[in-house]
């Protein structure tokens, strides 16, 4: 399903997006900050900074199901429209899980159809944060794996909070699957290519000190400092002349972004058939069990 019909879908009688407002906030914020909610996603504007933060409130992991990859879609796209808004800070609604990464449910026993849209999802979001032409910031207040990793990747700069149980990278292969080339593109913008391909292929998880080393995150600061932090290095950001920051930044991911683009359909078609293979669903449905053993 395209975004617009899976908008429509969300916006059904009975969806909780449905009657989505925008309005004054109750707390927090500066004067005159502005509070939209949606089931998933949480915005919180500040007209006169001209700065949104974007909050993911997707219990209990914030993983990244189909409707949260479309909430979050239809909140960018709506802050892309807002000419008071020229910088964006994603973070978690409650600290302790930025993003689980990708919902493990959308690629397990499902029929190709879903895998293609789902994954369709996928390179939508990412192609709309990495080409985004606001700055973004990512205060990555809680772990930080996978799926969740690449959306702090999209960011501009990332702010993590110093914790040592919150780690950050892409760890497909300790999943038994593999980032994609895109996901590695995006680390490789980051942090080189040598230090990408010991991430990958190790399936990394960073504690914070060794994220700072790698350049993973440009700032470790105490966990009650991540928003603030990332607030104030926002500013600097916004200080440069819009159009000259935004050419810079099309100019440095331009090469990235056509790759996706010109592979968009092989790139889903090679999804979904490595995904519906019986060994992967083996080993997906191995790792989501071990997940929840420990519940139960
Ligand atoms: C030719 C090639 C073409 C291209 C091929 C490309 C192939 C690549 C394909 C896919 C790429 C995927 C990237 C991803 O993002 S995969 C997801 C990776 N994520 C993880 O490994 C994180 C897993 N989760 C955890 O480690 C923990 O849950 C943690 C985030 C550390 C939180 O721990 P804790 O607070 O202890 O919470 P629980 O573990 O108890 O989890 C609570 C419940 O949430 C469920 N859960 C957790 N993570 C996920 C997830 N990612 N998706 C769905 N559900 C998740 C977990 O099972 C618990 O459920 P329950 O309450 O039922 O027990």
């Amino acid at each position: 399903m395209a975004l617009v019909a899976r908008v429509r879908a969300l916006l059904l009688p009975g969806s909780r997006l449905r009657g989505a407002t925008l309005g004054r906030a109750a707390n927090g914020g500066g004067a005159g900050a502005r509070r939209a909610l949606s089931h998933r996603v949480l915005v919180e504007a500040d007209p006169a900074a001209g700065v949104a933060v974007v909050k993911f409130r997707n219990p209990p992991v914030n993983s990244l199901s189909l409707e949260m990859l479309t909430e979050l879609g239809i909140c960018l796209e709506k802050l892309e429209n807002d000419k008071t808004v020229r910088g964006i800070v994603l973070t978690a609604d409650r600290p302790g899980i930025f993003s689980a990464g990708l919902d493990l449910t959308e690629m397990c026993g499902r029929n190709p159809a879903h895998y293609a849209e789902f994954w369709k999802a996928v390179q939508e979001l990412w192609l709309r944060l990495y080409q985004s032409n606001m700055a973004l910031g990512a205060a990555i207040n809680g772990t930080c794996p996978a799926g969740g990793c690449l959306l702090s990747l999209t960011c501009d700069y990332r702010i993590l909070a110093d914790n040592p149980k919150y780690t950050i990278g892409l760890n497909e292969t300790q999943l038994g699957i593999f980032a994609p080339f895109w996901f590695k593109d995006t680390m490789v913008n980051t942090i080189g290519h040598r230090a990408t391909e010991r991430a990958l292929q190790l399936g990394l998880l960073f504690t914070p000190a060794e994220a700072l080393q790698v350049g993973l995150v440009d700032q470790v600061v105490p966990e009650d400092q991540v928003q603030s932090t990332a607030l104030s290095v926002m500013s600097q950001w916004l200080a440069i002349p819009d159009h000259a920051r935004q050419l810079t930044k099309t100019m440095m991911r331009k090469a990235t972004v056509d790759q996706l683009l010109k592979h968009r359909e092989a790139d889903i078609q090679n999804f979904v058939s490595f995904i519906s293979r019986d060994s992967i669903q083996k080993v997906l449905q191995v790792y989501l069990q071990k997940l929840r053993k420990k519940n139960h």
